[in-house]
């Protein structure tokens, strides 16, 4: 289906595919010009402006909260608001909600997608239907969110779900988010309010967010879809995307993150020393440039890394996505191992104890036939490293004698035997007796 902005260009492109002469380039903004259609060719730069700028930075984000809180409502009324400033195409409630199911690697995910940009950013935004299915596509990186907007209806009050909505952000690797208070325009006392937004930032600071600096937007996003009460509908709504511009980082592209590459193998060349060798996960590298070694018991390695091998090949430089041979200057061979990683000093730190999201395999997906309790320990693999694990309840769950079954998303401490260089939001694997059972996205570093 044609954006607004796009069906009122149809006549223009008509036009000008008559008027063009052979060798000349369609161009409907100049056409539009030379009629005088003033509206129609900032209507046609708009579009552009929306549809093929990719010049800015890219954020995914999607709205996530309780049933019926609002978040398919507020989704439509981004899009709305956004397509009458010419950056987006208006999306109206039902086909987003109608979003079609889309099957990958045998995992489910019905979410729609949603796309619009504001003066700063260009967003893909899902609207997340069901807790279940989107944790597992998270975790299992069908899907993936730099950042999210809570719905949090004012009308609910107290709200024990609060307290889920912010654990699913939690497991889903989110690291920042933006409150939306919605149903304003159902709540007289304002008092009410203050009490939603105080809980709110109470429950943030309980889940490892910033309670304090994390914007909190009220308003009603039906009232933003109807054109009703601009005050607590539209103007909201703009409140709200300045707040997600501002507060929800714009993710670093590989290339421009600090350099990392996991160490894969290790071998000596008589005469030269050793050369550590992997794929290059992030950043870019050059020759004589200072690196740590770090994991597998924790030490950390300084050295520099006097040459680089590229497809067998000598090269100054060594960058993402690239499989690289560093030779490192004066490394024993057998300091090396296998699992370690290679960056950029100071950058990351080995860790034995971690929050980790993670999805059971079931047994159709080649995981167990039977459930596992606390303190099972199978091995991590964390990158190019596998190490002995354990995994327990974390402490605020009650009932820790549970079984966690095949197909649950569960939220697990994990302690490793050794300590290894891990980060917030990595993927890491569970296997056991040489099959995969669980896949996870470690959440939090503890220590
Ligand atoms: N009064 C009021 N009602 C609202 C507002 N926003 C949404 N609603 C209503 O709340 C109901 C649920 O809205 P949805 O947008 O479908 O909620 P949802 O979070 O997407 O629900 P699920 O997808 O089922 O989880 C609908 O009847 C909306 O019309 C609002 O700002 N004020
Ligand atoms: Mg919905």
């Amino acid at each position: 289906m044609p954006s607004a902005p796009l069906r009122t260009l149809a006549p223009f492109l008509r036009a000008s595919r008559h008027c063009l002469r052979p060798g000349s380039a369609a161009n409907p903004i100049q056409f539009a010009v030379r009629q005088q259609n003033v509206a129609a060719a900032l209507n046609i730069t708009r579009s552009y402006a929306a549809v093929y700028q990719r010049t800015k930075p890219h954020v995914n984000i999607g709205t996530i909260g309780h049933v019926d809180h609002g978040k398919t409502t507020l989704s439509a009324a981004i899009t709305k608001r956004q397509a009458e400033k010419g950056l987006a195409s208006y999306l109206d409630y039902g086909s987003i909600d109608k979003a079609p199911e889309e099957r990958k690697r045998g995992i489910t995910i019905s979410t729609a997608h949603i796309e619009y940009s504001t003066d700063e950013r260009h967003y893909s935004h899902v609207d997340c239907p069901g807790h279940a299915d989107y944790i597992k596509n998270m975790i299992t990186g069908a899907a993936n969110m730099d950042g999210a907007i809570i719905v949090v209806a004012a009308s609910d009050g107290q709200m024990p779900q609060t307290r889920e909505h912010l654990l699913l952000a939690r497991q889903v690797g989110v690291q920042k988010i933006v409150v939306f208070v919605n149903k304003v325009d159902a709540i007289d006392d304002p008092e009410m309010l203050e009490l939603v937004e105080m809980e709110m930032r109470e429950l943030l600071s309980h889940y490892g967010f910033d309670g304090d600096e994390t914007p909190v937007v009220m308003g009603s996003a039906l009232c933003a879809l109807d054109g009703k009460r601009e005050e607590i509908g539209v103007q909201k709504i703009d409140e709200l995307m300045k707040a997600v511009d501002s507060w929800i980082p714009t993710p670093e592209r590989d290339l421009d993150k600090p350099f990392l590459m996991s160490v894969e193998d290790v071998f000596s060349i008589a005469g030269r020393g050793t050369v550590a060798s992997g794929r290059v996960e992030r950043g870019t590298l050059k020759k004589d440039s200072e690196v740590e070694l770090v994991g597998k018991g924790g030490e950390v390695i300084k050295t520099k890394v006097t040459d680089i091998e590229t497809f067998k090949k000598s090269c100054d430089e060594s960058r993402a996505g690239d499989n690289s041979g560093l030779l490192l200057r004066g490394v024993k061979r057998e300091d090396v191992r296998r699992g370690m990683v290679i960056t950029k000093p100071g950058t990351v730190k080995a860790h034995t104890k971690f929050l980790i999201s993670l999805y059971v395999l079931t047994k159709d997906e080649g995981g167990r036939h039977t459930g596992f309790l606390e303190n099972y320990r199978p091995q991590m693999f964390l990158r190019t490293a596998d190490e002995a694990c354990a995994l327990f309840f974390p402490d605020d769950v009650e009932d820790k004698s549970r079984m966690v079954m095949p197909g649950d998303n569960v939220e697990m401490m994990a302690t490793l035997h050794n300590p290894i260089a891990i980060e917030a939001g990595q993927r890491v694997n569970v296997r056991e007796g040489g099959r995969t059972v669980a896949t996870g996205i470690i959440t939090r570093i503890v220590q």
